[in-house]
């Protein structure tokens, strides 16, 4: 049988953990979900967790500003995450939330509920078990998976962006279905990342032993060849150690 380059997924061998990280519009979910693809990996989007769980709140009536009714509600909703790349899927007490979870009222009221302790233990623990049983390796996209989730990843990446090419490539998403200020949707992003990397709990942060690529003048496509190479050549090593 022949089979093509164009055809032939990359191969990975069994089980390698690759961790994502990095601020809100550097590329993590594209990037992972295309990597994931390639490689015949699976992908978990964590910070569709934290949008799942802070959409629940607010469907429910809790104040997302108080930690404390945050933290006493946190065990309720039911969380299931799909890991097929193609096919990325979120429920909340079996129900699709993975349109709801991506309007404004649920993005402006994230970063308040992941911060809240109980909330990162209880979706620390669902991530961790997502990784571990994911037979064919998975790519584990977020803030803190390299430094807290997952500190033993195989490879651990962390994509970087100017906050204007972060707010241009989100407006760019926005344009046609809403009225875009990209001056708006910087100052948000900033904000966020702010909020994301000055919490106590498992803040938005580098790993010391992680790959930092700035993708502010790289296309998608070179940041997927070289997230690939990354994790090929992470992939040999452990190969040679082995
Ligand atoms: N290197 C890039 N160049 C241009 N646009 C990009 C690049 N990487 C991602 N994008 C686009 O930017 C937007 C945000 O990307 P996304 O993967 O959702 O980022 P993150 O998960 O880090 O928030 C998407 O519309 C995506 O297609
Ligand atoms: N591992 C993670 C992933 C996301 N979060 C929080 C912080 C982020 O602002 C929100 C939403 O993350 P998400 O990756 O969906 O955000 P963007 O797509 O980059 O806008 O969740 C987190 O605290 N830890």
């Amino acid at each position: 049988m022949f089979v093509t380059v164009e055809t032939a997924a990359r191969t990975a061998p069994a089980a390698v953990i690759v961790a994502i990280d990095g601020p809100s519009g550097t590329g993590k979910s594209s990037t992972s979900k295309a990597v994931a693809a390639k490689l015949g990996l699976s992908y978990l989007d964590t910070g569709a967790q934290y949008r799942a769980i802070t959409w629940w709140m607010l469907n429910n009536g809790v104040d997302v500003n108080d930690p404390s009714a945050v933290a006493t509600a946190a065990a309720k909703p039911v969380i299931v995450s799909g890991t097929d790349p193609l096919a990325p899927a979120i429920t909340v007490d079996a129900v699709d939330v993975s349109g709801p979870i991506r309007t404004q009222e649920v993005t402006s009221a994230v970063s308040a509920v992941s911060a809240v302790p109980e909330v990162r233990t209880l979706i620390t623990d669902l991530q961790r078990v997502i990784a571990t049983s994911a037979g064919n390796g998975i790519v584990v996209e977020g803030r803190d998976i390299g430094t807290t989730v997952l500190p033993d990843a195989d490879i651990k990446i962390f994509l970087t962006a100017s906050p204007e090419a972060r707010a241009a490539r989100r407006s760019g998403e926005l344009r046609g279905k809403v009225p875009v200020d990209v001056a708006a949707t910087r100052e948000a992003l900033v904000k966020r990342d702010a909020a994301d990397a000055g919490r106590k709990t498992s803040p938005l942060a580098k790993a010391d032993d992680a790959v930092e690529v700035d993708t502010t003048d790289l296309t998608l496509d070179q940041v997927i060849e070289c997230v690939v190479t990354l994790i090929e050549g992470a992939i040999a090593r452990a190969g040679q150690q082995a």
